[in-house]
């Protein structure tokens, strides 16, 4: 699988070692975030938010029918497609097939994020974070630290993730947020060096988050600092490669790379 569509797992090229276990200096001025599985748990991902969009599809089509936001999807999902004559039936079946597969594409996630937004609207849905996560997303904030989040799910579905939580309203300490339509493919160097020129951080300045070996790999090569986070629940039991890998955003290895210490 090529070009724009990615599973989760896949990304071409060959890694650059990032931050390797053990240095200490990074002080960042900027802290950028996944979601799934970083912040949050990605059993809730898998379990609650992809089958309740997956449900609505279908119908989300009949209710918009004509509109400009439906007809500019089904275009779009053609042209991902290379299928210009597909029906609507034709890339409803495609989306629920992405859903399945874990497909970051962007129409898929744009969809969703409309569709949730319904959900946690009603109050039908609430977005994780792990218990850690207010305060020491606070203490960073407070600590001068720029915050921002970068993930495959829509920067619609990303604010109304972070406005939902258990622990209240989340979005006063981010600065901003960047998705597969603003920054590009997470699996690709480029696109981080395009959040770097938005957020006018130093590379080098910029810490990036993930559960993702691959996405880790690729902010590497785009010179920006880098920490694994491998959650307890996290069916993935082994250490990430090549970069400093910790279980919680509170775990001692982290707070000290925040203060810069050496
Ligand atoms: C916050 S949006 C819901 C998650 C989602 O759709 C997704 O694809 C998660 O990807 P991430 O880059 O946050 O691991
Ligand atoms: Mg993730």
């Amino acid at each position: 699988m090529g070009g724009r569509l990615h599973r989760g797992s896949d990304r071409p090229g060959v890694p650059t070692p990032g931050l390797a276990p053990g240095r200490r200096s990074v002080n960042p001025q900027a802290v950028v975030l996944d979601i799934e599985g970083t912040v949050g748990s990605a059993r809730h991902v898998q379990d609650v938010l992809f089958p309740y969009a997956r449900e609505r599809l279908p119908q989300w089509f009949a209710e918009h029918r004509g509109t400009e936001r439906a007809e500019r999807l089904l275009a779009e999902v053609r042209h991902d497609l290379r299928a210009g004559d597909l029906n609507e039936a034709g890339v409803v079946a495609a989306l629920l097939a992405w859903t399945d597969e874990d497909i970051k594409a962007p129409a898929l996630k744009e969809i969703q994020g409309w569709i949730w937004a319904a959900g946690y609207a009603e109050g039908s849905l609430t977005g994780h974070v792990y218990a850690e996560v207010p305060h020491v997303l606070r203490r960073w904030a407070e600590s001068g630290a720029s915050l921002y989040t970068y993930s495959s799910g829509s920067v619609a579905a990303q604010v109304n993730w972070f406005a939902h939580t258990t622990y209240g309203d989340l979005t006063p300490l981010l600065r901003g947020y960047f998705d597969l339509t603003t920054a590009g493919s997470k699996m690709y160097a480029a696109s981080y060096r395009r959040i770097s020129e938005v957020i006018q951080v130093p590379a080098d300045a910029t810490l990036f988050l993930s559960d993702s070996a691959e996405e880790l790999d690729a902010a590497t090569e785009a010179g920006w600092r880098t920490v694994g986070v491998r959650r307890q629940d996290d069916p993935r039991r082994c250490p990430m490669p090549r970069h400093l890998t910790v279980r919680s955003l509170d775990e001692q290895e982290l707070a000290q790379l925040m203060k810069g210490t050496e």
